[in-house]
C-alpha cells in the first residue's frame, strides 16, 4: 500500500519511500565501512523491523548472515509498558559474533536497552543498534544507538513495518497517525 492510499487515517506524512530508501543507502554505506572484513550477523527485531531488515541488507555489498527475534512490549497499546518478553530467541549461538539489531523505531528505548543488554550478556564480540527512527524527546534510557535513520517527533507513526493493533505495516512510507484512530 501507498502512503496516499491511508490519507484519511493520517495526520501528515513524515518519510516518502524515496527518503527512506535515500537514507538506508547511507547507512548501509556507513555500516559497509565500519565493517570491512568483518563476519556481521544481522539481527532484526520481529515484526516492526521487516522493512528495514530487507532493505538494509539488500543495500549492503557486505555478506551478512541474518537472524530474527521477537519481543513485545506494546501489545495494542500506544505506550511501552516496559516489561519485554522474547516471543521467539535467535536460532544463532552469538558467542564471539558482530552482531548488529536492526529495528524500526526507538521510543522509549526500553525495548532495545533491554535487547542490546541481553545480547552481549551471550558473549557477543559486540553488539550494535540500526534504527531508521528515534524519537529523542521520548528517550527514557541512555542508549548507545551506533546507526540511526530519521530523529523524528513524539507523534505516533505508522508504516514501513510500523503498526497501530498490526495495521498500516505494508504501507510504503511512514506517517504521523491522527491521535482520534487510536484514541
Ligand atoms: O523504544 P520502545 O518504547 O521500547 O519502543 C520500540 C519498540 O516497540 C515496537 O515494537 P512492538 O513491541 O510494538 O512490536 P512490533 O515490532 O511487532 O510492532 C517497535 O518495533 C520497537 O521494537
Ligand atoms: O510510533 C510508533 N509506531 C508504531 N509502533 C511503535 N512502537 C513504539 N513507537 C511506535
Ligand atoms: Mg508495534
Amino acid at each position: 500500500m501507498k502512503l496516499a492510499d491511508i490519507k484519511d487515517d493520517l495526520e501528515e506524512v513524515l518519510l516518502t519511500p524515496e527518503q527512506i530508501q535515500t537514507r538506508i543507502q547511507e547507512l548501509a554505506r556507513a555500516i559497509e565501512h565500519d565493517y570491512a572484513g568483518r563476519d556481521v550477523l544481522l539481527v532484526g527485531v520481529l515484526k516492526g523491523a521487516i522493512m528495514v531488515m530487507a532493505d538494509l541488507s539488500r543495500a549492503l555489498t557486505l555478506p551478512v548472515t541474518m537472524d530474527f527475534m521477537a519481543v513485545s512490549s506494546y501489545g495494542s497499546g500506544t505506550r511501552s509498558s516496559g516489561v519485554v518478553r522474547i516471543l521467539k530467541d535467535l536460532d544463532t549461538d552469538i558467542h564471539d559474533r558482530d552482531v548488529l539489531i536492526v529495528e524500526d523505531v526507538i521510543d522509549s528505548g526500553l525495548t532495545l536497552s533491554w535487547l542490546q543488554r541481553n545480547l552481549r550478556s551471550r558473549g557477543a564480540r559486540s553488539v550494535e543498534i540500526c534504527a531508521l527512527l528515534r524519537k529523542p524527546e521520548a528517550l527514557a534510557v541512555d542508549l548507545d544507538v551506533r546507526y540511526i535513520g530519521f530523529d523524528i517527533p513524539v507523534d505516533f507513526v505508522v508504516g514501513y513495518g510500523l503498526d497501530h493493533d498490526e495495521r498500516y505495516r505494508n504501507v510504503d512510507g511512514v506517517g504521523i497517525l491522527k491521535p482520534e484512530v487510536y484514541s
